[in-house]
């Protein structure tokens, strides 16, 4: 027997990935919200869940699941921070031992099927232009929501330059003025406590937060990925007053000039090969000055999915 004793550190237990579309058909015209929900729970006293097998105070990850659906149905999905509140409240206060958790959403957006230039009352195609985030966290009696996005994938032909960085033996990169950037963005915007407390439009405020992201990469001349990261969180900070604070994790899809001079080719920029690996990974958070810092927000949250 060796004398090691042990204990259990941080833990959450729940149901991940219930896939839920929620069609409204009060009318012959349709709306879906289509869903991928993650339910955690945590609580000091599910301790001899771990510990021991003692699953009497274990709300069953079964009836997470069943929770989530019979809510899709009960209170509808407004948007999906809404309905991850809805989720969080609902576990900490029918369960007196549930102290918090995490409620983690992916939306996969639908428009409509355009027949004849009209949009179809039930017929949908899936929306390419990136997934929408949010999460709710409960944690020490505090409520802390996300929105965001990710997979949204953006690049520009020209406006980008790289120079101007220490070089060593081991640099071979040449300095550019003219190249391609591209990315796909992965951001996560913190609501200010108060701004959650007082309501949100949670999806007016995605439409415009994708449009000014998309907008200030299109617009900011370039001169490293980390410049357009800081000015494409300033600009959603500026743009939107409920939000503190901004994570981005954005790899660096590097596209080289390929080399066509074994052929006699000239290639100005023309011809590229977009390499998938390795890619730079830049990653930084945009603060509003004077917001409270909430790192407790950001717990278990993924920065890069
Ligand atoms: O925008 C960039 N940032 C870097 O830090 C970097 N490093 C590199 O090799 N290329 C680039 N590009």
């Amino acid at each position: 027997m060796t004398d090691v004793s042990v204990t259990l550190g941080a833990n959450k237990y729940g149901k991940a990935e219930n896939r839920v579309v929620r069609i409204k058909r009060d009318t012959a015209r349709h709306e879906i919200t289509d869903l991928n929900v993650t339910s955690q729970l945590r609580g000091e006293k599910l301790v001899d869940s771990y510990l021991a097998g003692d699953n009497s105070l274990v709300v069953a990850t079964d009836t997470q699941k069943n929770t989530v659906f019979a809510f899709a149905k009960e209170h509808g999905i407004a948007s999906p921070e809404e309905f991850l509140l809805t989720l969080g409240e609902h576990f900490t206060s029918e369960f007196e031992w549930i102290e918090g958790g995490l409620w983690q959403a992916e939306q996969y957006e639908w428009e409509r099927i355009l027949v004849d230039g009209q949009g179809h009352d039930h017929s949908f195609v899936r929306k390419g232009q990136g997934t929408r985030l949010a999460t709710v966290q409960k944690v020490d009696g505090e409520t802390h929501v996300t929105g965001g996005v990710k997979d949204l994938v953006v690049l520009k032909s020209s406006g980008s330059e790289f120079a101007g960085f220490p070089r060593d033996k081991y640099t071979t990169l040449v300095e550019t003025d003219d190249r391609i950037m591209a990315t796909s963005v992965t951001g996560r915007w913190r609501f200010l406590p108060e701004a959650v407390e007082a309501g949100i439009d949670y999806n007016g405020l995605y439409t415009e937060v994708s449009g000014v992201l998309l907008s200030t990469f299109a617009s900011v001349h370039s001169l490293a990925l980390q410049q357009t990261l800081f000015e494409m969180g300033r600009a959603v900070i500026e743009a939107r007053p409920e939000i503190a604070e901004v994570r981005f994790a954005m790899p660096n899809k590097h596209h080289f000039v390929y080399d066509l001079s074994p052929f006699g080719l000239e290639n100005p920029n023309e011809v590229f090969i977009a390499a998938d690996r390795p890619y730079g990974l830049i990653e930084g958070t945009v603060v509003r000055d004077g917001a409270q810092p909430a790192p407790a927000a950001w717990t278990d949250v993924p920065t890069f999915v």
